[in-house]
Order: structure tokens, then C-alpha cells, then sequence
């Protein structure tokens, strides 16, 4: 008999009516779900405070405290796809209640333009972030995720006269000649080696590449060896993981049971601090020695002249004192690499899959580059130009593939916006759904075709700005339109003309027919990554 079983029936009666002792792990169990339900119905009662009276856009009906969270997990299907669905029923503006955040997704062109056009100023906010967000973005110091103020103004006007205008541009010419010859010869090396000589996976290259770019563009170091690279750039990767989305971003009284998660992300912005650190005060060095000493000194092949960081150390922000601290020159910097990186890499997939599925397509941009470049020297940026079929390649491309499906999360500045005659409170987060307005039947001539021809002269138009209406609008639009859209296109022209030029491009035997499908990783990639068979044309550099 253990010590615990009663003896006499009175204390088994005892027994039988009062609880046994609770475990330590039972009293906090219990007490975390006494908290837990307290804080829920703390939420639900201040949800119908605040959401009284208010005329929200239509959309699925919802349960109590979770809202539509459940029917979007279990619906089986990826979100975007969802929202293609809900679309259907609801409309161009609709809402879903994602625990405690209210969700209003915009999905046609005439919403779009009042949203980001029209009241502009309005909605130029961004929603307030997760606690592990808030971590990386050094409490929303960053372009990206700053609220619509001073901050903001300062951190965007930086970044695009420091970093991403024409004029600067133009001076990264020798980043990108780096990047593209290292490129090309990583895929001649890649495919020789395959088991047929001749395979080649395009995202993982492509990424690679526009990683090494935007690496020198931000720090100006032009010495890194490629395993450094390779290990930053997996770093970042572990960034990207670790603030991805979470239960507990939509019911926050779930949070402690994300500890472990916290501790995680805790490791690895350590991490993206210790890998960066060293860049940061390796250039600081060299802009020190530069001032001290002669630059004529300097080797061309170690410093370049001029890199975002150099922009950001002596940077000051309205509204506050002193440059940026270490930790915020890490999240601005990794910000200026992470916003090109993928997005670009995505965009050259979708571009090559098309290329591969089309011999015509390859045929013309080869003709194109023939007729500007030829074969004696490599493609660069001045010839994209140039090349009417290759810019009209890059718009199909970006209408047909964004490579984000939604833009940036935006926020009303302040309560008593409305948009399409519905209300949207300022802590409702506003989604715009891209593709609906890119491949809208009432905008576009055959919207779901891939064909290049459509922007050539006599046929449509497409101002990515959407400032002269919106019918494409992969970088966004307004206020908030994407800083980074000269140098996106010019990466992706330059990289596929650098690829049609060194190869011949043709679907991979091993491969199942293209079907074009999409998935979400941080951005909108090819559901089966594309491996292309590789043909090296005779080239005299
Ligand atoms: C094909 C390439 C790219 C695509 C498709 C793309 C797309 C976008 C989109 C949709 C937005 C959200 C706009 C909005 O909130 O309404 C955005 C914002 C942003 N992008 Fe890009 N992007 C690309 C390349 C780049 C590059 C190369 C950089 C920088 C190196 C960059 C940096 C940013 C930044 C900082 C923002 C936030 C702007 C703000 O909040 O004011 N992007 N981008």
C-alpha cells in the first residue's frame, strides 16, 4: 500500500470529496489558464467596446475570441489562396477577425487607389508589432516598420538619397559586375558538376548573387570570402524563421506558452548582432583611416568608395538625439539586405520557369542581346536599358508573379478612416491583396496569359507606381511604395540577361511539366523550385 491511499473510511470518504494536494506544476498550470481566461475575457469585452457602433467591411462570420482563426487554419487551404475564395463572396474589401487583430484586406485596383492614393496620408501607418518583431526592428527603427512620423521621413529620405537613388545606383555598377560574374560562374561550376553536366537550380543561385550585392552595398567591404558570405547570409535566414508568424501574434494571452519560441529569437537576434558587429567596425575602421591617412593608399579591392552604412553613422533622426546606436546599425543594415534579397531572387525564378516553358521568349531576349551586346563582352545594367523586349520581359513578369502577394501591412494614422464607406479603426491592419488587381479581367487583356508582347509600343501600359492609376502594383503604391523599385527591376533585368546570354535554357528531363503552382516561404516561390537543364553558349570572356 503507498503512502497515499486512504486508510479508514472516513478519509476515503474525505477522499472521495476534496481534491488530492495539487503539484506545484498543477497550481502554475492552473493558474496560467486562470489567466489565460481572464485575459480573454478581458479581450472579448474590449473588442466589443471598441468595435461598437462601427461598420466594418463584410466578411466570414466568426466565434467568439478566436474570430476566423480557425476556419483560415483548418480550411486546408494556403492563405492567399483563402483570400482568392473569400474575395469571391465577400468583395473587393473585407474583413477577418484573426483573434485580437481585425484584418481588412483590399483586393481591386479602385479600393487600392483610395487606400493608398487618395488618402494617402491616412493610411501611410503600419500596425503595431509582436514583442519578437519588435526585437529585430529595434522597437520599429526601420524603414519598413516605422508608424507614419518623423522617424520614418528621416529613415526613408536616408535610405533613398544614401542608398537607392539613380545617381547611387549607378555608382554600385562594380557590386553588381562582381556579383554577376561570380553568379554565372557559380552556375557553369554547379552544372558541370551535376551526375548530366548540365543542372542548375535557379532560386538558390539567384538569392546568392542578389545577396552578394546588396552585402556590398550595405557595408562596402569587398573582401569577403564566400564561406563569410555563405554564413551571414544563413544568419539572416534565421532572422527571416524567427519572426514569422504566430499563434500568439493573434491571441497574445497564449504568449507564455511561447517562452521557448522568445528564448529563440532572443538567440538568434545575438547572433544577426555578433555576424554584423564585426562588419559594422571593420568599415567604421576604414572611413577612420581613410580620414587620417591618404585614400590614394587604399586598395580599390578591399573598401569601396562610398556604402549605406557609411550613410547611417552619422545619420540624425527628428525627434532624437545622437547617430544610431550599434544595435539599430544592425537592424537598419540587415533591413537594406533582407528587403532586396528575396523578393528579387523569387522575381528570377518565376522569370526563368517562364523562359524554360517558352523557347519563343528565350529566343527574342537572346536576339536582343545579340543584336545590343553580342558575345564579346558580358551584358551590364546600361544595355537593360536599352533592350525594349527585356524591360517588357521584367513588367510581365512582376504583374503576373509578384513576388509578395500582399504589400507591407499598413495602418490608418488615426481612428475615423473609411475606405469604400466602411469603417477602418486604426488598429485594424490593412492588407492589399496584389494579384486580384493584376490579373483583374476589367483591367487587363487576357489577364491570366504570360505575354511580354502586351507592353511592347501600341499595347498596354504599366506604370508600377500606380501614380497614373493602379493596374499593377508590385512594389506597392504611395507613400509607402517600395524604395528599393529601380534597383528590384534593374537586379532582375541585368540577372536574366547575364543568364540568357551565358546559357541555353530548357526544361530539366527529371522535372514534372510546369504547372506554375505558388506557395508561401518569406515570399511567393515556385511550389517545385526550379532545377533547368544548362546549355553553356560559346562566349569570348
Ligand atoms: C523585386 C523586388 C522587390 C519587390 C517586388 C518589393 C516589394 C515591396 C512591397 C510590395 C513593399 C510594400 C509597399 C507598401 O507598404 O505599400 C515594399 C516595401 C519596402 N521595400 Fe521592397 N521590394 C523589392 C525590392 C526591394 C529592394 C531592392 C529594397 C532595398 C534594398 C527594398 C526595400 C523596401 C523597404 C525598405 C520597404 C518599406 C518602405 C516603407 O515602409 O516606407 N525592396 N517592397
Amino acid at each position: 500500500m503507498s503512502m497515499q491511499q486512504p486508510t479508514t473510511m472516513a478519509e476515503a470518504a474525505a477522499a472521495a470529496t476534496s481534491p488530492p494536494p495539487l503539484s506545484l506544476l498543477q497550481l502554475a498550470f492552473t493558474a496560467a489558464m486562470a489567466t489565460a481566461a481572464l485575459a480573454m475575457a478581458v479581450a472579448v469585452a474590449r473588442y466589443n467596446r471598441r468595435y461598437r457602433g462601427l461598420r466594418l467591411p463584410p466578411g466570414p462570420p466568426g466565434w467568439p475570441i478566436v474570430g476566423n482563426l480557425f476556419q483560415v487554419a483548418f480550411s486546408g487551404k494556403l492563405f492567399i489562396h483563402y483570400i482568392r475564395d473569400l474575395r469571391k463572396e465577400y468583395g473587393p474589401i473585407l474583413t477577418l477577425r484573426m483573434g485580437e487583430r481585425t484584418l481588412v484586406i483590399i483586393s481591386s485596383a479602385e479600393v487600392a487607389h483610395e487606400a493608398l492614393i487618395e488618402k494617402g496620408q491616412e493610411f501611410a501607418s503600419r500596425p503595431r508589432e509582436n514583442t519578437t518583431r519588435n526585437i529585430f526592428s529595434s522597437n520599429k527603427f526601420t524603414v519598413n516598420s516605422a508608424v507614419h512620423g518623423a522617424e520614418w521621413r528621416s529613415l526613408r529620405r536616408n535610405m533613398v538619397s544614401g542608398m537607392l537613388s539613380t545617381s547611387r545606383l549607378r555608382e554600385f555598377g562594380h557590386a553588381r559586375r562582381r556579383a554577376m560574374d561570380r553568379f554565372v560562374s557559380r552556375m557553369r561550376a554547379e552544372a558541370a558538376e551535376s551526375r548530366d553536366g548540365a543542372s542548375v537550380w535557379v532560386l538558390r543561385n539567384a538569392r546568392f548573387a542578389v545577396f552578394c550585392i546588396l552585402l556590398d552595398m550595405t557595408f562596402g567591404l569587398l573582401d569577403l570570402g564566400e564561406d563569410h558570405i555563405v554564413h551571414v547570409d544563413a544568419v539572416m535566414k534565421r532572422v527571416l524563421l524567427a519572426v514569422g508568424v504566430r499563434m500568439d501574434d493573434y491571441l497574445p494571452f497564449l504568449r507564455p506558452f511561447f517562452w521557448r519560441h522568445q528564448r529563440r529569437a532572443l538567440a538568434v537576434r545575438r547572433e544577426q548582432v555578433d555576424t554584423l558587429m564585426p562588419l559594422i567596425n571593420r568599415r567604421r575602421a576604414i572611413l577612420r583611416d581613410r580620414s587620417s591617412s591618404s585614400s590614394s593608399l587604399e586598395d580599390p579591392n578591399v573598401a569601396a568608395p562610398f556604402s549605406y552604412l557609411d550613410s547611417l553613422l552619422e545619420l540624425r533622426v527628428e525627434g532624437r538625439d545622437g547617430v544610431p546606436s550599434d544595435d539599430e546599425l544592425v537592424t537598419l543594415c540587415a533591413e537594406l539586405i533582407n528587403g532586396g534579397t528575396d523578393t528579387t531572387a523569387t522575381a528570377i525564378e518565376w522569370g526563368m520557369a517562364r523562359i524554360v516553358d517558352n523557347p519563343s521568349i528565350q529566343a527574342r531576349l537572346h536576339e536582343e542581346i545579340m543584336e545590343k551586346v553580342g558575345e564579346a563582352r558580358p551584358v551590364d545594367d546600361r544595355d537593360t536599358d536599352a533592350m525594349p523586349y527585356l524591360q517588357a520581359f521584367v513588367k510581365e513578369l512582376l504583374r503576373k508573379h509578384p513576388p509578395t502577394y500582399f504589400s507591407l501591412t499598413h495602418a490608418a494614422v488615426r481612428d475615423g478612416s473609411k475606405l469604400a464607406g466602411y469603417d477602418v479603426p486604426a488598429d485594424a491592419n490593412l492588407d492589399i491583396f496584389l494579384p486580384t488587381i493584376s490579373e483583374d479581367p476589367k483591367l487587363w487583356e487576357r489577364p491570366t496569359e504570360f505575354d511580354p508582347e502586351r507592353f511592347l509600343s501600341g499595347g498596354e501600359a504599366a506604370d508600377m507606381t500606380g501614380s497614373a492609376g493602379i493596374r499593377m502594383i508590385p512594389f506597392g503604391a504611395g507613400r509607402r511604395i517600395c524604395p528599393g523599385l529601380a534597383m528590384g527591376t534593374t537586379h532582375i533585368a541585368l540577372m536574366v540577361a547575364r543568364m540568357v546570354q551565358a546559357f541555353e535554357w530548357s526544361a530539366h528531363p527529371s522535372q514534372p511539366k510546369m504547372d506554375f503552382k505558388d506557395k508561401v516561404e518569406f515570399t511567393v516561390v515556385m511550389d517545385t523550385p526550379l532545377l533547368a537543364a544548362v546549355k553553356p553558349r560559346s562566349l569570348s570572356f
